[in-house]
């Protein structure tokens, strides 16, 4: 099986091309791949095919999403867990950036699909497999849905307030008064934070954020279905928009800093946002399909025995 290795502001992906949907992207398959000594190590998968053949196979149900047509490409994401997200803003940019590379799309402007809807994405500048890439992506609505908290750093940790925020997928944003760069990275965002799980029945990704001071912000984020990454797409959205909003603005444009690099978020007076970060396609190779055929076999994953391994 191919794939392409590739990465937005260090968040990285493995790129599955797979037009007729058949391949069994199976949790336990998916979180061996992604693992970074068992498999080949990413913070999630990016399957390629059209909308209709993954509708068709049965991949995707009940059936397109809005705004996604049949000959649509459609991302269909995977954590590095093997649980399902509705969308991923730095993948979205390596998946458009790989089609365009591979020769597989010939436009600079075209939907991807997503779980969670259509999005229009625009090549700015080169679009080869050896160019560092910048890609614009209409991200869709961006909406507060309340109040809460979370708790960092496990037992003994540190409660902070933060805000509900949906751009398709759940985050929960805290940006943290008198917080600078300093602070930010030493806070322990490594450890599972815990949230309200009324509010987040299926889960949330956590965004730290310094505030807005001269147009930009520094986040860093702990991903649902991932732990820690260096980036967070739609994490820096929701970033953007509450750190706009805790200073009483609703639009606007904002440098979001992360670990990995930096991204630009535009939340318009619509409500509607627009990311524009770069891409970068790594390596490509083939998955040995003895390994695939053993990962998808009962006999995977066999963790028995391990050294160091907790008590069963
Ligand atoms: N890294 C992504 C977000 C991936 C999905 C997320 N972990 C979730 O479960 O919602 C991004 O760049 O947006």
């Amino acid at each position: 099986m191919d794939f392409v290795k590739g990465h937005g502001t260090e968040n990285d992906f493995l790129v599955l091309p797979d037009d007729d949907g058949r391949i069994d992207l199976a949790p336990a398959t998916v979180s061996a791949l992604c693992d970074r000594r068992r498999g080949l190590g990413a913070d999630g998968v990016l399957r390629v095919a059209r909308a209709g053949a993954l509708v068709a196979a049965g991949v995707l149900t009940p059936g397109l999403p809005d705004g996604v047509g049949e000959h649509d490409w459609f991302m269909d994401y995977r954590n590095a867990d093997g649980s399902v997200a509705e969308m991923c803003g730095n993948g979205v940019r390596v998946f458009a950036h790989y089609l365009c590379a591979s020769g597989r799309e010939e436009r600079d402007a075209f939907v991807v699909g997503t779980r969670a809807g259509g999005r229009a994405v625009t090549m700015v500048g080169a679009r080869d497999f050896a160019a560092q890439a910048r890609v614009s992506v209409e991200m869709g609505p961006v909406t507060g849905f309340g109040e809460s908290s979370v708790n960092l750093g496990g037992a003994g940790g540190m409660r902070l307030p933060g805000l509900a925020v949906d751009v398709g997928n759940p985050h929960l944003v805290s940006v943290v008064t008198g917080l600078d760069d300093a602070g930010l990275a030493a806070l322990d965002i490594a450890s599972v934070p815990a949230f309200d799980a009324a509010l987040f029945p299926d889960g949330v990704n956590v965004e730290v954020v310094t505030p807005l001071r001269g147009g930009a912000v520094a986040m860093r984020v702990h991903e649902r279905g991932v732990g820690e990454t260096r980036s967070c797409g739609t994490g820096t959205v929701a970033a953007a928009f509450a750190a706009l909003r805790a200073e009483d603005r609703s639009a606007g444009t904002v440098e979001v800093a992360v670990p990995g690099g930096a991204v630009t978020v535009t939340v318009g007076t619509d409500g509607r946002a627009v990311l524009e970060g770069p891409s970068v396609l790594v390596a490509s190779g083939t998955v040995d399909d003895r390994w695939w055929r053993y990962a998808a076999s009962a006999a995977w994953p066999v963790a028995a025995r391990r050294v160091g391994a907790g008590a069963a």
